[in-house]
């Protein structure tokens, strides 16, 4: 992931953006692509998502803004003609994979070279209602939503944790102590595996309090009621716009004790032998923090997005001592998501 000079001060972000996107590709394509195909997909995608809150005023009414907004429908075509011609290749090639070994009668998911990948998901589904399978279109929709929602968020998020991490130096040792306890168990073993994180609740501890702590996302997405409800005493009519504000809800003084504060242990459960960390992120029972968003519309990949966060920081706080550069600042600023202001910087030494 990184290529850098032993001590050398690192500017981490734009590596774990890289490094998630890298990721987010290959699930969705099923293929390693080359890092030029890797560029060309991300800047697409960034002109796409920069472009977009100025496209939201076309919906309002298509008729009357394309006679009024000519020039931006011009600019919304363009973005996906380009977006077409890169995302739609790489959907036909996998539809080709795919169709090569039904024609050999063996199918592509048993062989061991290949992976099930999103698009392989997307090719295989059938709408239950309208009986039919996807346009290639929607599946560049759905594509591009799935890299889009997946990097920045996931990034992030391991930004900051990794900035608590850095800024608070008993908690790195803490979380390398545990790794240790589960890596070195297994003889010759340095890479941490994805069933070796089922054994490390600390991690798991400083993922949640992370989260908590700093959702990258302060609102969820707009959601809008189908009826009139009444909540707090307060009338909701039908089609009005609510959101919920993520970030206060874990910051809540009544629901957190010190909630500015960043104390993994406070997702800890059991004694000192039997730590377990017991927390409903889903709030199927109660909210006490929504980083995922909570209900029907909950972000489908908190566990994928748990996961990953999971397996980065094991495997970074695994292979490096990481040093401040500078004190630590927490400040935040909007972006796409909530973002440092001062990016982490960090001097990362190999521990082996
Ligand atoms: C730490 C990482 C992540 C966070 C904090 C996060 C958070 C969220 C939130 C708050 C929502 C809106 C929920 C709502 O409107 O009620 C959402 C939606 C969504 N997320 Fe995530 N997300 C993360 C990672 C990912 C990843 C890795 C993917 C895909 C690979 C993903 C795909 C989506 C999609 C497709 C939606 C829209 C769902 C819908 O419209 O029903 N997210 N996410």
């Amino acid at each position: 992931m990184f290529s850098l000079t032993q001590g050398a001060a690192v500017r981490v972000i734009d590596h774990f953006q890289y490094a998630m996107f890298c990721l987010l590709v290959l699930m969705c394509f099923g293929d390693k692509l080359e890092e030029s195909k890797i560029k060309e997909i991300k800047t697409m995608q960034r002109r796409m998502m920069r472009a977009f809150s100025g496209f939201n005023l076309l919906n309002i009414c298509p008729t009357l803004t394309k006679i009024l907004f000519r020039k931006r429908w011009h600019k919304l075509f363009q973005l996906r003609q380009q977006q077409h011609s890169v995302l739609i290749p790489l959907i036909n090639s996998r539809k080709k994979v795919n169709e090569e070994a039904k024609a050999k009668a063996s199918s592509a998911h048993d062989d061991n070279d290949s992976v099930l990948c999103y698009v392989d998901t997307l090719l295989g589904l059938e709408l239950p209602e309208k009986k039919r399978k996807l346009e290639t279109e929607e599946m560049v929709s759905l594509c591009s939503e799935f890299l889009n929602a997946g990097t920045d968020t996931t990034s992030t998020a391991l930004q900051w944790i990794m900035a608590n991490v850095v800024k608070h130096q008993e908690i790195q040792e803490k979380l390398y102590e545990e790794i240790k306890g589960v890596v070195l168990v297994r003889t010759g073993e340095v890479e941490i595996e994805e069933e070796d994180l089922h054994n490390m609740p600390y991690l798991r501890a400083v993922i949640l309090e992370g989260l908590r702590r700093h959702p990258p996302a302060h609102f969820v997405l707009p959601h809008v009621v189908s009826e009139d409800v009444v909540v707090g005493g307060h009338v909701v009519p039908k089609n009005g716009s609510v959101n919920f504000m993520v970030a206060e809800m874990g910051w809540d003084p009544n629901v957190w004790e010190d909630p500015m504060e960043f104390k993994p242990e406070r997702f800890l459960v059991g004694g000192d032998n039997d730590k377990k960390v017991e927390f409903d992120i889903k709030g199927n029972r109660e909210i006490k923090m929504m980083p995922f968003g909570a209900g029907r519309r909950i972000c489908p990949a908190s566990g994928l997005a748990i996961l990953h966060l999971e397996y980065f920081v094991a495997n970074l706080v695994w292979k490096f001592e990481w040093n401040k550069v500078d004190e630590v600042d927490l400040s935040e600023a909007q972006e796409f998501t909530i973002v440092m202001k001062n990016p982490l910087r960090a001097r990362l030494i190999p521990r082996h």
